[in-house]
């Protein structure tokens, strides 16, 4: 924000009231690939993935894709269990705070600027809610 510009509580900045909401799957499914580009050019959240987890891209993006959408549109067709995913990950890896931290801040720095709106703000409390539970899960095994 310049100088000039007046911040008035509870109105969009003009920026953001052109961009995009989390509001259909072409969006969500957007951001799921942004995401993991930005998060797959992190050496030490690629490693998690290729190396340790050793997963296919083209079929997990499609199914953090059909999380989302059931996570924010309340499409039924992701049905899977993934803590269990996480719990098993991470007892190939211990998942460490700086994980998730990167988890995080990956996932929300491709969110500014891009997209906004009432659903991508409960993306943003979902996500944080979600990490905030894994991590507390998967500390209290060790
Ligand atoms: C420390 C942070 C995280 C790391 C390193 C991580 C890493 C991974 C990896 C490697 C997989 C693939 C597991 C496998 O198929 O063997 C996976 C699956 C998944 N992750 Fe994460 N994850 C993290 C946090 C999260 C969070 C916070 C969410 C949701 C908000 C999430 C959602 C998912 C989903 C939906 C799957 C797919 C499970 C399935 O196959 O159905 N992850 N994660």
């Amino acid at each position: 924000m310049t100088a000039v510009e007046i911040f008035v509580p509870g109105q969009a900045q003009p920026d953001n009231a052109s961009l995009p909401d989390l509001d259909c799957k072409d969006n969500i499914d957007a951001m799921v690939y942004g995401f993991y580009q930005r998060m797959l050019e992190d050496p030490e959240m690629a490693a998690v993935f290729f190396d340790v987890a050793g997963i296919d891209l083209n079929a997990h993006l499609p199914l953090i894709c059909q999380y989302w959408h059931k996570m924010l549109l309340g499409d039924r067709t992701y049905q899977r269990h993934m803590m269990e995913k996480h719990r098993a990950l991470d007892d190939k890896i211990p998942l460490t705070g700086v994980h998730h931290e990167r988890w995080l801040g990956h996932f929300m720095a491709n969110l500014d600027g891009r997209f906004a709106g009432p659903n991508t703000d409960r993306a943003k409390r979902l996500a944080a809610r979600v990490i905030d539970n894994l991590y507390r899960q998967l500390s209290m095994r060790r």
